[in-house]
């Protein structure tokens, strides 16, 4: 009733700000407006409406930018600037090893690494920014559907395309959090509708083998998850000692040893079984003191062992090996049990190839460790679906570029989580110092996170970004720590009506007054 008392009593100022919103494109808030205005008793309803509409009115894109710049492997990737009133907000694409849909080489597949993606960067300067122009940033899954719609038009939606979608997807929310006035991990815990920040457990990679690293390991990833510590600041010192002992012991242990890195920054000596891996690790927590509060991940990525005869190889960075290490799927599914009996191991990725739907089903029946989706999933919720249904898994490693949108990554978490599943929140192994998966990890509770090493700027810019989380968050972070794998969301009960972003009248009236 008050609210249409003051527009008819304005509905002069009322047309005229009709006449400016078309002008400018504009189409929200007018009856906001007018009632703040005529709160403020302001003298020149007009220009004090103008005033109000352009503080009020969101802060729509104005421009997207395009770029190459190069990952932690020296391979090209794209990154975005999507302008706004509010600024200008940055996003790029990782990459993973495996060939995948949403890979950023785009161009001349048969060089590697690629040599350009130029062919990315011209879909989004020419196709995907003329719409987004004049759009809400905050709109996620508007703009989001709006993009892969575009591409799919115009036929563009895979290779080069689907990188284009992805770099957009993550400036734009960027710009939304922005708008909002909020952080970006609060900013996707709403798009999620979960109020729960949730500081992840980091599971650091701290030996490299697989398509990871030069030596015969055939596991990809060997981690630690400080699950005992009491904060996220506790396990980053956790995992940083835990990482410099195990140099300690790799060069005790094996004098030769280079001790070099892989490509996430785990160490990647030269030997070549499981064991013999996990042995060091265990050294290196109870020197560090974790035993016990620091448990084991391994990210298995058994479809690199997999060969045509279906048989896993465990030698299979050996050209012509004599085929001993060869393993039928239930020699693998023995091997994981003993391990998990012998060694903390807490949590197992990938374990089968990623058509092995039974073994893997197996192993998670089994209930000796968390298994995780990864390339099985490729973080797609119709697979996820599948896989909760057929029960092949109780956890997804979720990655952006796997998914391909921020929406579609909420999606699938939402969908592993409805299902009771860990959540990890994956990097790639090709990275750059961007750092939005940390907030997506927050803002979505994963519980889990996995960004390489606690050393290297690529890496270390995720793990530092969560530092900074938990300080800003101050009494009210949480750290998974040992619910790491069971942690739900919390949908903030219905509002009684539709929220109304408040006007700022009071903060503009003294202008006016
Ligand atoms: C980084 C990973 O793999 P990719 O090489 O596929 O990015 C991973 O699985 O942790």
């Amino acid at each position: 009733m008050a609210s249409r008392e003051a527009t008819s009593s304005t509905s002069t100022a009322a047309l005229t700000v009709q006449e400016y919103l078309d002008k400018h494109q504009l189409s929200l808030r007018i009856e906001e407006a007018v009632n703040a205005a005529v709160r403020a008793r302001a003298e020149e309803p007009v220009s004090y409406l103008a005033d109000v509409l352009r503080r009020a009115a969101p802060a729509v894109i104005t421009k997207v930018r395009a770029r190459q710049i190069y990952d932690s492997r020296g391979v090209p990737t794209i990154e975005v600037d999507v302008q706004t009133r509010k600024g200008s907000f940055r996003a790029a694409v990782p990459s993973g090893e495996a060939t995948r849909g949403h890979d950023t080489s785009d161009e001349d597949a048969s060089k590697s690494p690629p040599s350009s993606v130029s062919q990315a960067i011209a879909i989004v300067n020419t196709v995907l920014a003329p719409p987004l122009i004049g759009k809400d940033p905050t709109k996620q899954v508007e703009i989001d559907q709006l993009i892969c719609r575009v591409l799919e038009k115009s036929g563009d939606k895979t290779g080069g395309g689907a990188s284009a979608i992805l770099a957009v997807s993550l400036a734009v929310c960027r710009a939304g959090a922005a708008e909002k006035g909020v952080p970006l991990y609060q900013h996707i815990a709403e798009l999620a509708a979960n109020i729960r920040l949730v500081l992840p457990v980091p599971a650091f990679t701290v030996i490299n083998g697989g398509r990871h690293a030069g030596n015969k390991l055939a596991c990809q990833d060997f981690t630690i998850l400080p699950v005992g510590a009491d904060s996220f600041a506790s396990a980053m010192r956790m995992g940083t000692e835990t990482y410099h002992q195990l140099r300690t012991v790799i060069k005790e242990k094996y004098p030769a040893d280079p001790c070099s890195i892989g490509d996430e920054g785990g160490y990647a000596p030269s030997i070549s079984s499981g064991r013999e891996a996990l042995d060091l690790i265990v050294a290196a927590i109870d020197r560090a003191g974790g035993t016990g509060r620091v448990k084991i991940g391994l990210d298995v990525v058994a479809s690199n062992l997999f060969t045509e005869a279906k048989v896993y190889d465990l030698d299979y960075k050996t050209p012509n090996n004599d085929g001993k290490q060869k393993k039928t799927g239930a020699d693998l599914m023995t091997s994981y049990k003993e391990l998990c009996a012998a060694y903390p191991i807490v949590s197992v990725g990938d374990p089968f190839d990623r058509t092995d739907w039974e073994n893997t089903k197996g192993l998670n029946a089994a209930d000796v460790c968390q298994v995780v989706g990864d390339e099985l999933l490729e973080s797609n919720v119709k697979t996820i679906a599948a896989a909760v249904q057929g029960k092949w898994c109780n956890g997804l490693l979720v990655k952006v570029h796997d998914a391909g949108t921020v929406s579609a990554t909420i999606d699938a978490v939402r969908t592993a989580k409805e299902a009771g599943w860990g959540v990890m929140v994956g990097h790639g192994s090709g990275e750059t110092d961007d750092a939005f998966i940390a907030d997506l990890a927050v803002g979505l509770a994963a519980g889990q996170f996995k960004a390489g090493a606690p050393c290297q700027s690529e890496r270390l810019a995720k793990y530092n970004q969560l530092l900074r989380i938990e300080e800003q968050l101050g009494d009210k972070a949480i750290y998974g720590g040992e619910d790491f794998r069971h942690i739900p969301w919390v949908t903030p009960s219905p509002p009684s009506r539709p929220a109304i972003p408040p006007v700022p009248y009071r903060e503009i009236a003294p202008n006016h007054s």
